[in-house]
């Protein structure tokens, strides 16, 4: 056998198997045809991150005035952000390849496809191999509509030749959500399209409905129950058609539409390695797919399509074929934030969820406006939500709509984990003045 371990993608999750295979002692490869470090760090969530950093300047500038600051003219530079994020990505690309050689990691270049359940081909070379590990991620899906080829996704955003000045997002996920914020900040003209009533579905009915609130005072024109008849080229731009039969002139239309398992070319129907309706590679608890000797994980299976799900996913796996199989991944509690205008980010429960599972539920709430916007004028508001289950006083839905609502949930999302009640939450001693503390100091429910 030419390898233990032979992992095809070195993206979030194949990364980190292939190191902690690895650092088990055992002979691993990896194999990419594509920088290093997959969607997360190419064109994922870190270059999102870094342009909603970027986004977020205006509205600072324009906040430093109520504090005495003068007015501040800026532009934004395209050219110099677009040249800055990918110095960094490149820079974390040789962090990953780093990682992988330091572990001992075979790094193998080109495009996997498995020839049996023993045999991985690349290129014209083929290698025997014990175990194999799919994490080739996935791709953006645009629908069939007439003009699909004018539209862009996620993939061609971040490089777009020219800035677009007018742009139209569809969709109402994370992904729509985010770039919505993000091309509104840095100063486009953003409509956002969903097809239903209200965007974010999966997540808490309040916390919806105040973050496209909060989106719309930013400036983002959402519009819901809408979608595209078709896309045609001018002179100008690209002219949207909607199926009520209104047009709009755009630069670009950025399809969010979601996204498919990367499966093709992978040769799974030859060997039998069994995929879902979705395209989704078929895993048990521990991974395996319907071949014994192969295992999938990470967004190709699609559990929960987030980096630190993979990640998860990928150090049970290991755990599972060279460990002491002890390792279980949970996927109760995962806490998530959506990089919007303001930030988004929830652990636990929804109401509805948690009305259906425990049955009565005291709802604590808080509306408020941040002490930060006393003085600048500005009439965004932040919005903190905590569903308990009343028989065991447990804390079991934690939604926040404000600054740094990832950040902070992350905290809470601790506490979830550890089981605790609404006492422990009161008997803590908040840190004043946050907006945080809120959350350990809410005492009368709103409901239940
Ligand atoms: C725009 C965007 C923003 C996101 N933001 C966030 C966020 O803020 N937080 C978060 O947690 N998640 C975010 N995500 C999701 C996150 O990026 C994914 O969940 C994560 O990257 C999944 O990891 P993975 O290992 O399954 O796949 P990937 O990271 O996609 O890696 C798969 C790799 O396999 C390679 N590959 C595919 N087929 C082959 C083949 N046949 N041979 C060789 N190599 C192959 C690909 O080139 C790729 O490098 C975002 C995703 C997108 C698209
Ligand atoms: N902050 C984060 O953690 C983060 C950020 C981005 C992406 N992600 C991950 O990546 C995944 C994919 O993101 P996404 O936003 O592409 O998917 P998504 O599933 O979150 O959203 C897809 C959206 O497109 C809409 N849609 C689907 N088909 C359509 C059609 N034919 N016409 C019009 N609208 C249609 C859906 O109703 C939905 O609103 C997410 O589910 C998430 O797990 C995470």
């Amino acid at each position: 056998m030419d390898f233990d371990l032979f992992v095809i993608g070195a993206g979030s999750g194949g990364v980190r198997a292939a190191r902690m295979a690895a650092a088990k002692g055992v002979k691993v490869a990896v194999v990419e045809d594509a920088p290093l470090g997959g969607t997360c760090v190419n064109l994922g969530c870190i270059p999102k991150k870094l342009y909603s950093y970027a986004s977020s300047f205006p509205a600072h500038f324009s906040s430093s005035e109520g504090y005495g600051w003068s007015h501040v003219e800026s532009s934004l530079d395209w050219e110099l952000l677009k040249k800055n994020r990918a110095i960094e990505i490149k820079r974390l690309n040789g962090v990953y390849a780093n990682l992988l050689k330091n572990s001992g990691v075979v790094l193998i270049e080109g495009r996997g496809s498995l020839v049996d359940k023993n045999t991985v081909k690349v290129g014209d070379k083929t290698y025997t191999v014990k175990n194999i590990l799919i994490a080739t991620g996935g791709w953006p899906s645009v629908p069939d509509i007439s003009g699909k080829e004018l539209v862009i996704t996620s993939n061609e955003i971040f490089d777009l030749p020219v800035f677009p000045k007018r742009l139209l997002v569809v969709g109402g996920g994370y992904i729509a959500s985010e770039f919505a914020s993000i091309f509104n900040g840095l100063g486009a003209k953003v409509i956002q399209l969903y097809r239903s009533e209200k965007i974010l579905r999966g997540f808490d009915e309040d916390l919806r409905d105040f973050l496209s609130q909060e989106m719309i005072k930013h400036g983002v024109d959402i519009r819901v129950n809408s979608d595209v008849a078709k896309i045609e080229k001018t002179a100008n731009g690209l002219l949207v058609t909607l199926k009520d039969g209104q047009t709009e002139e755009v630069d670009q239309v950025l399809y969010a539409t979601g996204r498919v398992p990367n499966t093709k070319g992978l040769n799974l129907d030859a060997v039998g390695v069994k995929t879902n309706k979705k395209g989704q590679i078929e895993v048990d608890k521990n991974y395996t797919t319907s071949v014994e000797s192969i295992y999938a994980l990470g967004d190709v299976v699609g559990h929960l399509e987030l980096t630190p799900v993979a990640l998860g996913e990928a150090m049970t796996v290991v755990d599972y074929l060279f460990g002491d199989k002890k390792r279980q991944m949970s996927y109760d509690n995962i806490p998530t934030a959506i990089f919007t205008t303001p930030n988004a980010a929830t652990v636990g429960l929804t109401e509805e969820q948690a009305r259906e599972q425990y049955g009565e539920v005291l709802i604590f709430k808080s509306e408020f406006k941040a002490l930060k916007h006393t003085l600048t004028g500005k009439t965004e508001r932040t919005l903190m939500k905590m569903i308990v289950d009343k028989a065991s006083d447990k804390v079991v839905g934690i939604h926040m709509v404000g600054d740094d609502a990832g950040e902070i949930i992350q905290g809470f999302a601790v506490a979830l984990k550890a089981g605790a009640t609404k006492a422990i939450f009161d008997n803590t001693i908040g840190i004043h003045p946050t907006a945080a503390e809120e959350f350990v100091t809410m005492r009368t429910p709103v409901e239940g």
